[in-house]
């Protein structure tokens, strides 16, 4: 058995298919979260385990004969040290010692290019000792110190060699790795100039080859450099535009202008974006001028690794995006072959069938005679994934000096983005400012700003929006062409990823692929389903009636208030149990509301800007966070089926009973394994955002329709008398007999649709409505527009529950009525918030009469989930006082 870690990045995916290719039993060491698409269908034995945990790390490696250590954590941060040190230092730490307990015999561990040193004049070799004192990222300190660890184990007997990666492209990226990023970027469009410059290469493929060669036939306690080619940065757009068809941007920016721009740049940024992972820095330009070589003489002569070409691994790279649908199938066409390069693998024959190339550009500039700077922004740490470094940054910017340096600087460099010129729908008059676009009026009022543009310019346009191109569209034909399509093409999770502060990293719209998300809410979705729902609805009703019981025979509350409270308890009771509900009490709503308050605008330019909502936001996350960890932990040591996983008044031992972390705790992965606790945290916390205040808010308009149609409480209250008898329990048959109250809720949803925006982001150019939208489009639909549409409802701004009656049904025309979204992508708690809310009115009705203290209610737009503007006060008089 060979273990591999990091097995789901991109070397790790390469080296698993060459194994088993090989005939070799793999066992696949993954952290949580990791990409599935990554190893799907192959036959691994995937364990899951943080480098961090040595108790983990050592019952992967227990029964492996050899053990390649590909895991990392990737970063070009300045900030992140101690994760960076404990991921890579101590992780790599982990795994050795295990090896050695474990008596393994071999060890490969994958090393940075750059924690090598570089002489002046030549290309570096194993030999060139890494120079201590230069501006560093904690990421190659870190590579260095692996390099250390690996010298230390391989001096107490244990046999280790360092395989040194250079930047690598490929097939099979499924994260996709920052070179891959710049492919997709190339072939849609996005990249709009460049920076001459140039890098070591190499392809995956060969990288495979020199790991495997290096547990063959290095020698311990050594490295061996492993580079493909060196490549120019002219080079390589050639490369790109031969395999895309897409022509090389005309743009070639010179390398001193860029500097200074890039200097120009971090003050904005760093006050816009600070914490933004920054490629675009002066660091980063001296470095791709410096031209860094590696020689890999070594590598030849001692293993034999004899490098192929990078053309192919650019071509291979292509067919494999084009396979998963993110980049168009093309008859790709086969770049053309190079000349040999100037150093020692120069007079090596040419491996059989390689494509070895030629390439006689001469360094622009002379190789700075000091260490190579890396970008030094204060960003978060990338998800691990493969060995590269500071090189790789360097590229991207080279190579991304258009939207996405825009987006970063907040600077328009004076490059017009290929977006708008390639959206053929039309614009919204430029009377907004550059990048900014229509912001003021869009934070004040979306809907109104939306629903003018629409009556002046039609269903379909587009405008600037904080830098990003936006595709707003509306009308159920648009809408099915949203929801329908492919998530390579319009993609939700990346549309709503400045979430994942709240999910939690590596968990839901943060999951590393699609599937990878799927199948972490899956379990929420049998959760949600009918068996489960009675149950439900005996929490709802006993909280409601709890919360009344509190209200003094007559008064005034504020009804979103109230109902926000009540929806606090029945969501919390629902998902997480009654034990989390009554260890937080009181605090609960300000938690749940500082968290929700931190989804804003903001937050799709930098999720972690420090803004107070943010720093709220988390505060709040992590408080959530904590108590459901120790209430996880109580249910793990309670056998299973204990009391408190059982929702009031379920029947002993019925699964229909179970609140939803009864359902989580009891759930698998793929693999057997139990859901890891930050991830079942996570989708409780994401489920909780995505449920609570909608079903609030929804049971509030509905409140509030209620109150201005007062005509409609004596019909609802007959509607009860037939299919409610008092004293008995609601039930789900009971609550889907009340067709009036559910079309009184129905008339909610469309006149206040809680979410009043749902996004995509375009992955690859597509059309909607037969308007182009190129890749990197955002692109917006909006219930709260299409719900007033005349064309799709009659007299749209009237209270009209008969509309989905009998014989008009407006809303089952597809994707009209669109409050819970449509498609694979449609809530998968419509039936919960439909009881919820239906519940809720249910027993108000019966308990009180109400009475308007406002003549009007209007939307409060500066939240993301629109409720009638504070304070929401209602008169109520309970129902037994008015009898008596
Ligand atoms: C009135 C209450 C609710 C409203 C208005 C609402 C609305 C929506 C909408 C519009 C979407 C689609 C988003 C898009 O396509 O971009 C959605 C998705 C989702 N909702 Fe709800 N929701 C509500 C309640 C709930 C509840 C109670 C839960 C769970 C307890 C829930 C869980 C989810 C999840 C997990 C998704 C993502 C589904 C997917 O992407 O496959 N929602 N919701």
């Amino acid at each position: 058995m060979i273990l591999v870690t990091g097995a789901s990045g991109h070397l790790g995916a390469n080296l698993v298919r060459r194994l088993l290719a090989d005939g070799q039993d793999v066992r696949a060491l993954v952290r949580p979260g990791s990409p599935a698409g990554a190893l799907a269908g192959l036959a691994v034995h995937r364990t899951v385990g943080d480098l961090r945990d040595p108790a983990a790390v050592a019952a992967a490696v227990e029964g492996c004969e050899s053990v390649y250590h590909c895991a990392a954590r990737v970063s070009t941060a300045a900030r992140g040290h101690r994760e960076i040190h404990a991921v890579n230092v101590l992780g790599t730490r982990n795994v050795l010692e295990a090896a050695r307990q474990h008596g393994v015999s071999r060890v490969v561990v994958t090393g940075s290019f750059s924690a090598t040193g570089q002489a002046p004049g030549r290309a570096g070799t194993e030999r060139d000792l890494h120079y201590p004192f230069g501006p560093h990222t904690p990421y190659t300190r870190s590579k260095v110190l692996v390099e250390h660890e690996c010298c230390k184990a391989a001096a107490q007997g244990l046999e280790v060699v360092v395989a040194v990666s250079t930047a690598i492209i490929g097939p099979h990226d499924y994260v996709p790795s920052r070179m891959g990023r710049v492919l997709l970027d190339f072939a849609h469009g996005r990249l709009l100039a460049y920076i001459p410059g140039g890098f070591e290469f190499v392809s995956v493929q060969d990288l495979v080859q020199g790991h495997l060669l290096a547990m063959e036939r290095g020698l311990s306690g050594h490295k061996y450099l492993l580079s493909t080619e060196f490549c120019t940065v002219d080079r390589m757009m050639d490369l790109y535009a031969q395999v895309t068809g897409r022509p090389k941007p005309r743009l070639r920016m010179p390398a001193p202008a860029m500097e200074t721009l890039a200097r120009l740049a971090e003050g904005p940024r760093s006050v816009l974006t600070p914490h933004r992972e920054a490629r675009f820095t002066p660091a980063a330009v001296r470095f791709l001028r410096s031209e860094r070589r590696a020689d890999c003489t070594l590598s030849r002569e001692v293993l034999g690794y004899r490098p192929t070409s990078i053309a192919t691994a650019v071509e291979q790279a292509y067919r494999c995006f084009a396979d998963r649908g993110l980049v168009e199938r093309r008859g790709v066409a086969t770049p053309a072959p190079r000349p040999a390069g100037r150093r020692g693998r120069e007079a090596e024959p040419e491996p059989e069938g390689s494509a070895m190339a030629t390439e006689p550009t001469e360094p622009t500039e002379p190789t700075e005679p000091t260490e190579p700077t890396e970008p030094t922004e204060p960003t978060e740490p990338t998800e691990p994934t493969e060995p590269t470094g500071g090189l790789e940054t360097g590229l991207e910017t080279g190579l991304e000096t258009g939207l996405e340096t825009g987006l970063e600087t907040g600077l328009e460099t004076g490059l017009e983005t290929g977006n708008r010129k390639a959206i053929t729908a039309p614009r919204l008059p430029d009377r907004h400012l550059p990048w900014l676009g229509p912001l003021p009026a869009f934070h004040r009022d979306p809907v109104a700003m939306l629903r003018a543009a629409r009556e002046r310019v039609g269903d379909t346009f587009a405008f600037p929006l904080l830098g990003q191109e936006v595709v707003f569209a509306c009308g159920p034909e648009a809408h099915a062409e949203v929801f329908e399509a492919d998530e390579a093409i319009l993609s939700q999770r990346e549309a709503y990823r400045f979430m994942a502060p709240i999910f939690g990293s590596g968990i839901g719209f943060d999951a590393a692929t699609p599937e990878e998300m799927d199948a972490q809410i899956a379990p929420m979705r049998s959760a949600l389903g009918s068996r489960n729902l009675d149950a439900y609805v005996r929490t709802m009703e006993a909280e409601v009636r709890a919360r009344t019981a509190h209200w003094p025979a007559q008064g005034e509350i504020d009804l979103l208030a109230e109902l926000n409270r009540i929806t606090v308890a029945i969501t919390t009771c629902s998902l997480i149990g009654e034990e989390f509900h009554r260890r937080m009490g009181p605090e609960l709503p300000r938690l749940y509301r500082e968290l929700e308050s931190g989804i804003r605008l903001a937050g799709m330019l930098s999720p972690k800007a420090p803004i107070p909502a943010f720093r709220r936001r988390d505060r709040a996350r992590a408080a959530i966070a904590e108590a459901i960890g120790e209430v996880i932990a109580e249910r793990r040591r309670r056998p299973p089926g204990g009391e408190s996983a059982v929702l009031p008044g379920s029947s002993a031992g019925a699964t229909g009973g179970q609140d939803m972390l009864a359902v989580l705790l009891a759930a698998r992965t793929p693999d057997g394994d139990p859901m890891p606790d930050h991830i079942v945290t996570g989708i409780l916390i994401g489920m909780i955002v995505a449920g609570q205040l909608s079903s609030a808010v929804l049971a509030t308009w509905t409140g509030v329709l209620l109150l201005r149609h007062p005509d409609y409480v004596p019909l609802l209250r007959a509607e009860q008398e037939e299919t409610w008898a008092p004293g008995s329990p609601l039930g789900t048959r009971t609550l889907r007999r009340m067709e009036l109250l559910d079309n009184c809720v129905r008339e909610a949803e469309r006149l206040h649709p809680p979410l009043i925006l749902l996004m995509r982001k375009a992955l690859s150019d597509t059309t909607i409505r037969g308007h182009h939208v190129p890749a990197g489009s955002l692109v917006m639909i909006s219930p709260a527009v299409a719900h007033r549409m005349p064309e799709v409802f009659a007299h749209p701004d009237r209270f009209d529950p008969s509309r989905y009656g009998t014989g008009r049904a407006e809303h089952r025309r597809p994707y009209a009525l669109i409050g819970f979204g449509g498609g694979k992508h449609r809530c998968i708690g419509v039936a919960f918030a439909y009881l919820q809310v239906k519940t809720v009115w249910s027993v108000l009705l019966r308990e009180a009469d109400f009475r308007p203290t406002r003549s009007a209610y209007p939307p409060d737009y500066s939240t993301f989930v629109p409720a009638p503007a504070a304070p929401c006060t209602v008169r109520y008089r309970k129902r037994s006082t008015t009898s008596s």
